[in-house]
Formats: C-alpha cells, structure tokens, sequence
C-alpha cells in the first residue's frame, strides 16, 4: 500500500530523514514515535508531496511525485497537527469538504455526499456539533471535526498528526479504536503520538523515528523499557498488567527521584 524507498529530507543544511525504506500493507493502524522535532510531520509532509524530497513514495502502485494535487488527496486524507479555524463554516460543511476529494471538478456534493458527512459525525459521536460554526467550538472539538473530515474523504490512506492531543481521555480511546476498526476495514491509518502507551496497546505496527532513521516493527518487539528510554532520554518501564485475563503492556516513568527539581 505504501512504499518508502531511499527518502531523504533536507531542510537547508539540516538532515531530517535519512535513508528510509519500508513498506506498509493495507488494513493496518500504525502507530508514529519520536521525540519533539524528530521529523514525524516532515515524513506526512514527504508523503503528501508538500515538501522537497530526494528517493520514492509510492502508494497502492503509484508514484506520489507523479500524481497531480486531487488524485493524491483521493488516496491520502490528512489530519494536520494544528488546523486553522475557518470561522465562517458550519462543521457540517467542513466535514462535508472532505467528501469533495472524490469529486469531479466544479461538481458539487449531492445527497450521497451529505449521507457520508453525517456518517462521519455521527461516528465520531459530534452529530450535534453539526449547525455549529468551527470556529466557535472547542480545540478537542475542532480536532474531532477534523478527523471526521478524512473519514468522509474515504481515501484509503489516513495521516494523523498527533490526533489525541487535545481530546479528553474518553475521545482519545475513541480515535484509537476507531483508527483500529478503519484498519480492519482495509484502511492504511498512520498516526504520530507522543504516547507510548497508545502505541502499545492500539497499534498494529510502529515506525520508529530516531536520529533521522526509521525502524519498522511490531510493538512488543520494538517498544522495550530500553528503546523507549533511550527514545525519550528518561528511564521508563514497560510493564505487564493481566486485565481482565488479557495480558496488556503500559509505559510507565521510572525515575525514582526527581534530581532535576531538586537541583532548581
Ligand atoms: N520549514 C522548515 N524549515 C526548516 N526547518 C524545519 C522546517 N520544518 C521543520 N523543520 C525542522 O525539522 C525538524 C523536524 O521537524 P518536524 O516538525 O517534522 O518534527 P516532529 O517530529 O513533527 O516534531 P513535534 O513532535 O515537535 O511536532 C525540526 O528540527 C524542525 O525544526
């Protein structure tokens, strides 16, 4: 579904992604890790063809260089990390955007699209938002909005920048299960985090990034007490917890003291 072959990203002088190569099937949720500033949104931003790159991405057979700006969105739909506040649309109608992806050009969205527009809100639980303007609801809202917006694109790829970071806890499980259910459903959905804890238990795979170079791997054999520590300069622990008989693994901090604020 998603091929990365010989990527390399410069921005200037400074190398951010160096020598990537992998490939990612469809049907899978896939969980994006690396420190602050580690390159996750300059990857999206490769895929999307938003940035210069050198090397290939190629998705379901097609090369995303060759591909023109609206084929391209008709296979990938993505979620930014901050999204602007166009304060003058309804939600309904900036969900309802979404579905112009697979449109013809100047066609507009009939009953078919409005049908999957309410399906979309009604899945991410916000059909009630939907008179509401975007610009008048809350951060967490916008940011459900969003991502009901690139599940009414239907595009089979799905990037998520960050999508949890300003839910509360109930819409965060809700965004992971729902990235889950897309997956089995034959979506490709990518998502960068900055919580061990969803990638361990919601993810079916992991990209890695670190020192500008990507490892690919299922979570219980990538995310060690080890390599997160060392991922997050700070000693964590991965522990084994039975919940209701399924075994379920947890990032937990694992510094006893904390000798930076006693140093302050
Ligand atoms: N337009 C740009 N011009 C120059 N440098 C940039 C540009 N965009 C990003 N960078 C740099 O590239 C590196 C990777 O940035 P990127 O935004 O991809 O990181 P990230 O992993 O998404 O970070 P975070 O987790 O903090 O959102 C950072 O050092 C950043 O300062």
């Amino acid at each position: 579904m998603l091929r990365v072959t010989n990527l390399n990203v410069h921005y200037a002088q400074k190398l951010v992604l160096q020598q990537l190569n992998f490939t990612l099937p469809a049907g899978q949720s896939v969980c994006l890790l690396g420190q602050n500033g580690a390159g996750k949104t300059t990857f999206f931003r490769a895929i999307l063809n938003t940035i210069a790159y050198q090397g290939k991405i190629v998705i379901a057979g097609q090369n995303t260089k060759k591909l023109p700006r609206a084929a391209l969105a008709k296979k990938v739909a993505y979620i930014p990390q901050n999204h602007e506040a166009p304060a003058n649309f309804s939600v309904f109608e900036m969900v309802l955007m979404g579905t112009t992806a697979n449109l013809k050009p100047f066609q507009q969205p009939g009953k078919a699209e409005e049908k999957r527009a309410l399906a979309a809100l009604e899945r991410l639980g916000i059909r009630y938002l939907q008179h509401d303007y975007f610009g008048e609801i809350s951060g967490g809202e916008q940011q459900l909005v969003t991502v009901a917006r690139s599940v009414a694109q239907n595009s089979r790829v799905i990037l998520m920048d960050e999508p949890c970071a300003n839910l509360d806890f109930g819409n965060q499980m809700m965004v992971l299960e729902m990235a889950r259910e897309l997956a089995r459903q034959g979506f490709l959905i990518i998502q960068s985090t900055h919580e061990p804890n969803h990638a361990l238990n919601y993810a079916d795979q992991i990209l890695l990034l670190e020192k500008q170079r990507m490892t690919v791997g299922k979570p219980d054999k990538l995310l060690t007490s080890q390599r997160l520590s060392r991922l997050y300069h700070y000693p964590v622990k991965v522990v084994t917890v039975n919940v209701d008989g399924q075994q379920k693994r947890f990032c937990i901090a694992a510094r006893k003291e904390l000798k930076h604020v006693a140093n302050l």
